[in-house]
């Protein structure tokens, strides 16, 4: 399978991080190298989404997105993807159902940072998403209590893996579901468009601190 899929054999244990990075900074490339370690991941493959239906802001065009995704997580087990756009798909739900259909044998985890989980509850089909493939939690500043709280936390919370036995999460039959309270860094996409530092139209900008 070539480009724009990336190779995985079955077996491997692949975290998927989807994601508008608009732009991609810092923060989303700590938390893959922080997932990689407490997950055991094989690979992780960022999925730059063609839109987040839940946001209402359209994102600076693909191309714009992929190259800056590209300079900021340079990584051998890092593939960074327009798969989505390939594949049709936005829902992440639909987005699996198509990845687990032309990778047999190959184990996903979908990654989030905290925030994420405090509102997944609001995504489409998010309890199949839940039954489907295990999830990894990675904390993010300001959003660790919310994501304890979420609806998705409590309702799952017999399935919890817990931080120390992070490493199981790959391996485990879904329903299941990490948070790794990694060290935080307090970084965000709509902070580096607020501060000007990416052009929303062109996606070029300045993102150094
Ligand atoms: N600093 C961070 N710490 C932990 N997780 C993060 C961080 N930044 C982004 N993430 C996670 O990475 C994924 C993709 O995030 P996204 O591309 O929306 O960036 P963002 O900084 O959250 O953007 P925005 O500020 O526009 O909402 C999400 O699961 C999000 O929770
Ligand atoms: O499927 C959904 O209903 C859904 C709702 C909100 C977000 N998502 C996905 O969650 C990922 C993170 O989105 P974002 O915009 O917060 O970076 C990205 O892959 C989105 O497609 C998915």
């Amino acid at each position: 399978m070539g480009y724009p899929f990336p190779y995985a054999p079955p077996g491997q244990v692949i975290g998927l991080l989807g994601g508008s990075f608009d732009p991609a900074h810092e923060g989303h490339a700590h938390i893959t190298r922080e997932a990689i370690k407490r997950f055991g991941l094989d690979r992780v493959w960022w999925m730059v989404s063609p839109g987040n239906p839940l946001k209402t802001h359209g994102p600076a065009p693909m191309a714009s997105r992929l190259t800056r995704a590209r300079e900021v997580m340079q990584h051998p087990r890092v593939e960074v993807t327009d798969i989505e756009a390939h594949l049709g798909t936005r829902y992440t739900a639909q987005t699996l159902a198509a990845l687990r259909a032309r990778y047999p044998g190959v184990r996903f985890v979908w990654l989030m940072g905290a925030d994420n989980l405090a509102q997944f509850h609001l995504w489409q089909d998010w309890r199949q998403i839940m039954e489907t493939v295990p999830l990894g939690v990675l904390a993010r500043p300001g959003q660790r209590i919310s994501a304890r709280m979420s609806h998705a936390a409590t309702l799952y919370a017999p399935y919890r893996i817990s931080g120390r036995q992070s490493q199981l999460l790959g391996q485990a039959p879904a329903p299941a579901w990490c948070f790794v309270n990694v060290p935080m860094v307090d970084v965000s996409s709509s902070a580096i468009r607020a501060a000007g530092k990416w052009s929303a139209q062109s996606g070029r900008g300045d993102t150094r601190p």
